[in-house]
Parts: structure tokens; sequence; C-alpha cells
């Protein structure tokens, strides 16, 4: 498979030397130094993009592969306020997107996890839930997109929390997210459930990006050669027999 990839920095050369690694062509690698290259018909060489960049410029980047027509894999966080105007975007061009929070396979299972021990604790008012994450001082955005899919999953399950705060709280229907960032945590996410009695936690730690970075070659790899909006959960479910 011929991969574009937009953005090459941290993310952008994991994914390199596991592509390489697999047998993949990098035929396309846009950093800010050379985002003149970056053109529709350099990316029309690619059988794929993979794009993380960052916050600012994943929707403008997501785009321009659309209107290349060349299917794109994204990972940047923090652009989700345009969602819908992206799908409409990629649906208008029958183009093709995949776009995770978190593309690591332990994430994707703890986000079942996740889902499940929400539900379990609807009915235990007693329990107050909340969240931390932990990054590289790097990291531009708070909280992580990992964070905000885990308190959308929450609060899908548990009707009492009607949205997140990136501070602590005390207000009954808010679920606090507290994001701190310490070097060189590649993402660490916790869920905790808090009573007076006891405590119940789930924790997610990664150790390197590397599970990002297979992921995304994972993601590239199950959406060449199809159309349409996918997430990790389509790459899950096709994977299972
Ligand atoms: N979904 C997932 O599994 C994961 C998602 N991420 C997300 O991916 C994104 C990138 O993360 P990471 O690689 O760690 O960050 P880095 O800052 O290391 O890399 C981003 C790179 O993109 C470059 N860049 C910025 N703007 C543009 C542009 N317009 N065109 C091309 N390149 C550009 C940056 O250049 P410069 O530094 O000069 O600005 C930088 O080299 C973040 O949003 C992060 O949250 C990260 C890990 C996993
Ligand atoms: O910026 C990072 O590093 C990461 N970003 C993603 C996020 O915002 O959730 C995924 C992972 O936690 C690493």
């Amino acid at each position: 498979m011929k991969i574009a990839l937009i953005g090459y920095g941290k993310m952008g050369q994991a994914i390199e030397q596991i592509a390489l690694n697999k047998g993949h062509e990098i035929v396309l690698r846009i950093g800010i130094e050379n985002v003149e290259d970056f053109t529709i018909e350099a990316v029309q060489n690619a059988d794929v993009a993979i794009e993380f960049t960052g916050p600012h410029s994943a929707v403008d980047n997501i785009k321009k592969c659309l209107d290349a027509g060349v299917p794109v894999v994204s990972g940047s966080t923090g652009w989700l306020a345009q969602w819908q105007e992206v799908t409409a975007y990629c649906q208008a061009c029958n183009g093709t997107l995949l776009y995770a929070s978190n593309f690591s396979i332990g994430v994707n299972l703890f986000f079942k996890l996740n889902s499940y021990l929400a539900s379990i604790m609807r009915q235990y008012e007693e329990y107050e839930v909340s969240m931390e994450e932990i990054h590289h001082t790097q990291k531009k955005d708070a909280p992580s997109g990992t964070a905000i899919t885990l308190a959308e999953q929450i609060m899908g399950q548990i009707p009492r929390k009607t949205g997140w705060v990136n501070h602590a709280t005390t207000a009954a229907n808010e679920l606090a997210i507290i994001s701190e960032r310490v070097d060189p945590a590649p993402g660490t996410h916790k869920i905790k459930y808090a009573s007076a009695i006891d405590d119940i936690e789930i924790i997610h730690t990664a150790h390197s990006r590397q599970g990002f970075a297979a992921g995304a070659v994972l993601a590239a790899a199950f959406v060449h050669g199809k159309k349409g909006i996918f997430s990790f959960d389509d790459i899950l479910k096709a994977s299972e027999v």
C-alpha cells in the first residue's frame, strides 16, 4: 500500500516505522516545513493518507485528502466541533474517512469496558464518577480526545451526567475530567467511581506510541478500497470471527 503521511511529528514518524516494517511504501511526508508540497496531485500518488497533525490543521488537511479522492485516516484530536461539517464534506464527495480519538487496540477494548461499567453503575448514585488523563507536556489539547470519547460513553449510560468539564466539580450533573501534563507520559486514562465506602477504578496506560501507530496502519489497510465513514469499531467488528 502507498501511504501519504500528513503530519510528520511524533506520530507520523512512529507510523512510518511500522508501515515500512509491514512492507508498505511512504510516498509523501508532509510536515510544517514542506507544507507547500501538500498538493492534490501529490496526495493522489497514495492509496491512503494518514493524518496526524493537530487540532487546528486537521479539518483542512482531511478535506484536501478528500478533494484528492484518497481515503483518509485521521488521528488528530481537538477538532470534533467540526465533525458534522467534515462528514458532510466526505459524503458530498463520496469519499472515505476513518477517525478515531485513539488507535490503540487496548484503548478500544477499554472503551467497551468503560461503557459496560457505566451501564452497571447507572443505578448506584452513591458512586461519583470522575476521570483523569495524563499526557506529555507537548500535547496541545485538553482534555484528550480519548477522554472526551470516554466521557461521552459515560454520559450515554448515566443520564444524571449531562456534560463534562475540564476541572474538578461539585455539580451533580457534571462529569469532571482532570488533565495532567507530565513527561514523557504517552497517554493514561483513569475512570473512578468513588463512594464513602469504597472506590472502583479502571485504568489504561500506554507504554509508548507503538499501539497508536500500529492501529493507524491497520486502519489504513482497512479503508483501502472502501467508501464511507468508518470508526475503529468497524475494524474490530471486521476482525471478529
Ligand atoms: N488518535 C490517536 O490514537 C492519537 C492521536 N494523537 C493526536 O495526533 C496529533 C499529532 O500528535 P503528535 O504526532 O504527537 O504531535 P506532533 O506535534 O509531534 O506532530 C504533529 C506534526 O504536524 C505538524 N503540523 C502542524 N500543522 C501542520 C500542517 N498544517 N500540515 C502539516 N503538518 C503540520 C507539526 O509541525 P510543528 O511541530 O512544526 O507545528 C508536527 O510536526 C495530535 O492531535 C494528537 O492529539 C496522538 C497520538 C495518538
Ligand atoms: O496527543 C497525544 O499524545 C495523544 N492523543 C490522543 C488523545 O488526545 O486522546 C490519543 C493518545 O492518548 C495520545
